[in-house]
């Protein structure tokens, strides 16, 4: 059994389509990422898993539960965690209240280890949170009662880029103890670190289901050559190469080719340096959006 199993779920909001025909699988033990950009459908296709919206059509279970027989998804999120993108915690309560709130419900054997991780201030009130620290206090509450399968819509929003860094972490560990875990985000060198396949939503539909390493290898490689030679002209010629752009003397082009035939033509002239890494993440992104979607540039700047 899968934790999550998806087939043609569909879910419109009057004429607005949510999700469009959604088939995807969440195999156990893995960690999926969700990616799509603002509006693609994340926020509704989480709600919907999670039951707390009807889909219009289709079906899906989480831990084995029909999504659409109350009794049998109730039983099952005792054993999932939610972290929703809008935490609408009781503003007039400390920390420690809402977790000993949800703690009734499911249980909380791990929150004085996750409280150590994550350090949200649990004895004063809400209102006097920063974003970050409620983020943080949802994460606890996601994890605390040690569930199988956890669902986050958008997690690490309002992090700051240490505490990301502490998120990610953490999901890597979690993953080591088998737990499932299924994200939402739109920071795609985020979904790059932490997950092991990633599902690409556009306009509500699933535009790609890759493994990281797949997604990586589509985008080819980016090459950096440093010469006093003029290449460019003779570089564009190559097979596989793409985006040739030149400042100074360096030549930097996304290759898609074989190694040896870049090293064969490259022979003939005095290499300086190269360099070649893995193509910036917001190639990849425009592999499936086109240059209809501009990716969040700044962001992931900051992240990549
Ligand atoms: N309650 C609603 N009523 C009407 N339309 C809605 C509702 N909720 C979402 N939509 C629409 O459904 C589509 C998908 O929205 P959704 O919030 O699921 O996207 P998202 O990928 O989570 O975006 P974001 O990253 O901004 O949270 C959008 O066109 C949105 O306007």
């Amino acid at each position: 059994m899968n934790p999550i199993d998806v087939k043609a779920l569909s879910k419109s909001y009057g004429d607005v389509v949510g999700i469009d025909s959604l088939t995807f699988s969440v195999k156990p033990g893995e960690v999926f990422g969700f990616l799509g950009p603002n509006g693609a459908g994340k926020t509704t296709a989480i709600r919907t898993l999670l039951g707390l919206q009807s889909p219009t059509s289709g079906k899906a279970h989480v831990l084995g539960a029909s999504i659409t027989d109350e009794s049998e998804l109730l039983e099952a999120k005792t054993r999932i965690g939610y972290l929703p993108s809008d935490l609408a915690f009781n503003e007039s309560v400390s920390g420690k209240r809402v977790l000993d709130y949800h703690a009734s419900i499911k249980g909380d054997s791990r929150r004085a280890e996750l409280l150590e991780i994550f350090t949200p201030p649990i004895d004063r009130p809400i209102r006097e949170y920063s974003t970050g620290n409620e983020q943080m206090l949802g994460i606890v509450q996601a994890f605390m009662h040690d569930p199988d399968l956890v669902i986050m819509d958008e997690p690490t929003s309002g992090l700051d880029p240490l505490k990301q860094e502490r998120f990610n972490q953490f999901i890597t560990n979690e993953r080591d103890r088998g737990t499932t875990i299924f994200f939402s985000s739109h920071v795609l060198s985020e979904v790059r670190r932490v997950c092991d396949r990633v599902g690409i939503l556009r306009d509500g539909a699933l535009v790609g289901l890759e493994t990281i390493e797949s997604l990586l290898n589509q985008g080819g490689k980016r090459v950096q050559i440093q010469t006093p030679d003029t290449i460019e002209s003779q570089i564009e010629a190559l097979d596989g190469v793409f985006s040739v752009i030149s400042f100074g003397e360096t030549v930097q082009f996304t290759y898609t080719g074989t190694y040896n035939n870049l090293i064969s033509e490259l022979q003939q002239y005095d290499i300086v340096d190269i360099n070649i890494s893995e193509p910036p993440l917001e190639d990849i992104f425009m592999h499936y959006y086109g240059s209809e979607t501009e990716p969040d540039t700044e962001t992931e700047a900051a992240h990549v």
